[in-house]
C-alpha cells in the first residue's frame, strides 16, 4: 500500500524529530524539517549536520530544514509533531493556517500538558479544530534517536482511532531497519509512552546509589504495575502495557545509556539538584513533568502508584533518595496483583 514520495513536515528539529525527518528521507520522501532556531536551519541545510542534537550523525542531504511554518506544512500530505509536551499547544496551534484536510497528523511526544493533564492528542485535537481527531496518530515505542540515526534495528507502534490513519503513518516509516507496527488504542500507547519516564528516572537514582540489578528489575516490575492500573483506569487496553509503548519502551529507557531520563536520575543520585540536572543535560526530560502530572492523574483516578509519588517526593519535596527507597520497602504488605 505503498503512497509513493509524498510531501513531509517534521516539527521540530530535537533529537527525535531529526531522527524521524531521516527515515522519511530515508524512504524517498520529501521532508521539511522545521525548527524555530535560524542557525540550527542554516547548519542542517549547509552541512547536513545537527550538532547540538545529534552531534555524530551525517544527515540526508535531501532534508531541508526551515523556520517558516508555511513552507514546512504547506500541502504537507503528512506532518509529524515532535515538540516537547511543554511546547504542544503552540506547536500545533502554529500549523493550523497550513494544514490540509487530508493531511495526516502524526505525534511523538511523550508526556501530558501539565496544567490540564490532556494526553498530547487531546491538545492537537482542540487546538485543530476542524481536523479529524480520529486520524491524529500517535507514534511510540523503544527508540533512541541515537540509534534510529544510525539504522540500527528499531521497532516501534503507531495508533490511532481511525486504523486507516495508523497504516497510512505505517506505511511512510517502516523499512528494513524501522518496523512500525499498527494499534487503535491511542490511549494506552500516549499513557505507556508517557509514563515510563517517571520508572526511568527511577532506575537511573536507583542505578546511581548502586542498588543493583534486583532494585532495578523490581523498578520495571512494580512501575508497569502501575502504569498499567493507570492507563487502564484511563481506558488504556491492557494488552497495549506488554506491548512496545508499554514493556518494550520501559526496558529501553531505563536501561540505555541514551535515555535522558535515566542519566537524569542517576545524575540526582550523585547529589546534583534538579536545576543542575536539566541544565547540564540541555535535552528535554519528559519525566519529570510526567511525575507531576501522573501523581495528579493518580488522585484524580484515586489509583495507588508508590514508585510515582516517592520520586515525586524526591523531585518536589526534597525527600532523599534512599529514603524514599526505604518507605517504598516498608510499605505494608501485598498481594502480588
Ligand atoms: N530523543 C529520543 O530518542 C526520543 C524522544 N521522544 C520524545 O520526543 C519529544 C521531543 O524530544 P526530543 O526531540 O528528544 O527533545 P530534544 O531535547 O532533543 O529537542 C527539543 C526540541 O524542541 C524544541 N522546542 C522546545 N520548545 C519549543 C517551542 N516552544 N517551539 C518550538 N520548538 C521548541 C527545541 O528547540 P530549541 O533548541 O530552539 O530550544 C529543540 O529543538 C519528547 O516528548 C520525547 O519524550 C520520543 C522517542 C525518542
Ligand atoms: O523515549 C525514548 C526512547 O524510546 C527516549 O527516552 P529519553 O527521553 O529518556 O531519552
Amino acid at each position: 500500500m505503498s503512497q509513493g514520495r509524498i510531501k513531509t513536515a517534521v516539527l521540530v528539529a530535537g533529537s527525535w524529530g531529526t531522527a524521524i525527518a531521516s527515515v522519511l528521507a530515508d524512504n524517498g520522501h520529501e521532508v521539511w524539517l522545521w525548527t524555530r532556531n535560524e542557525s540550527q536551519a542554516a547548519e542542517i541545510n549547509a552541512s547536513h549536520r545537527n550538532s547540538r542534537f545529534l552531534s555524530d550523525a551525517v544527515l540526508s542531504p535531501s532534508i531541508r530544514s526551515t523556520v517558516s511554518m508555511e513552507e514546512a506544512a504547506k500541502d504537507a500530505a503528512a506532518v509529524f509533531i515532535v515538540a516537547p509536551s511543554s511546547a504542544m499547544r503552540e506547536v500545533a496551534a502554529s500549523i493550523r493556517p497550513h494544514l490540509g484536510k487530508d493531511t495526516l497528523v502524526v505525534h511523538a511526544t511523550k508526556g501530558f500538558e501539565i496544567g490540564s493533564l490532556k494526553r498530547m492528542s487531546e491538545v492537537i485535537a482542540e487546538e485543530l479544530p476542524a481536523y479529524d481527531p480520529r486520524r491524529i496518530v500517535v507514534l511510540s515505542g523503544p527508540s533512541h534517536a541515537e540509534e534510529v540515526i544510525r539504522r540500527c534495528p528499531t521497532t516501534i507502534v503507531v495508533a490511532a482511532d481511525e486504523l486507516a490513519a495508523a497504516e497510512s503513518a505505517q506505511d511512510l516509516l517502516i523499512n528494513s531497519d524501522f518496523r512500525v507496527y499498527t494499534n487503535d488504542d491511542v490511549v494506552g500507547v500516549e499513557v505507556g509512552g508517557a509514563l515510563k519516564n517517571i520508572i526511568a528516572l527511577g532506575a537511573g537514582l536507583s542505578d546511581g546509589l548502586g542498588f543493583g540489578d534486583n532494585a532495578k528489575a523490581a523498578l520495571l516490575t512494580r512501575g508497569l504495575a502501575e502504569i498499567t492500573r493507570l492507563g487502564m483506569a484511563m481506558g488504556g487496553d491492557p494488552m497495549t502495557f506488554s506491548g512496545l509503548a508499554g514493556i518494550g519502551d520501559l526496558v529501553v529507557t531505563c536501561t540505555s545509556r541514551h535515555s535522558r531520563n535515566w542519566r537524569a536520575g542517576s545524575m540526582l543520585a550523585q547529589g546534583l539538584s534538579l536545576e543542575e540536572v536539566l541544565s547540564r543535560l540541555g535535552m528535554v526530560v519528559e519525566g519529570v513533568r510526567t511525575t507531576q502530572a501522573a501523581y495528579r492523574l493518580a488522585m484524580q483516578y484515586k489509583i495507588t502508584m508508590p514508585i510515582t509519588a516517592e520520586l515525586h517526593r524526591v523531585l518536589f519535596e526534597g525527600k532523599d533518595p534512599k529514603t524514599a527507597v526505604e518507605d517504598l520497602m516498608e510499605r505494608d504488605r501485598k498481594h502480588e496483583n
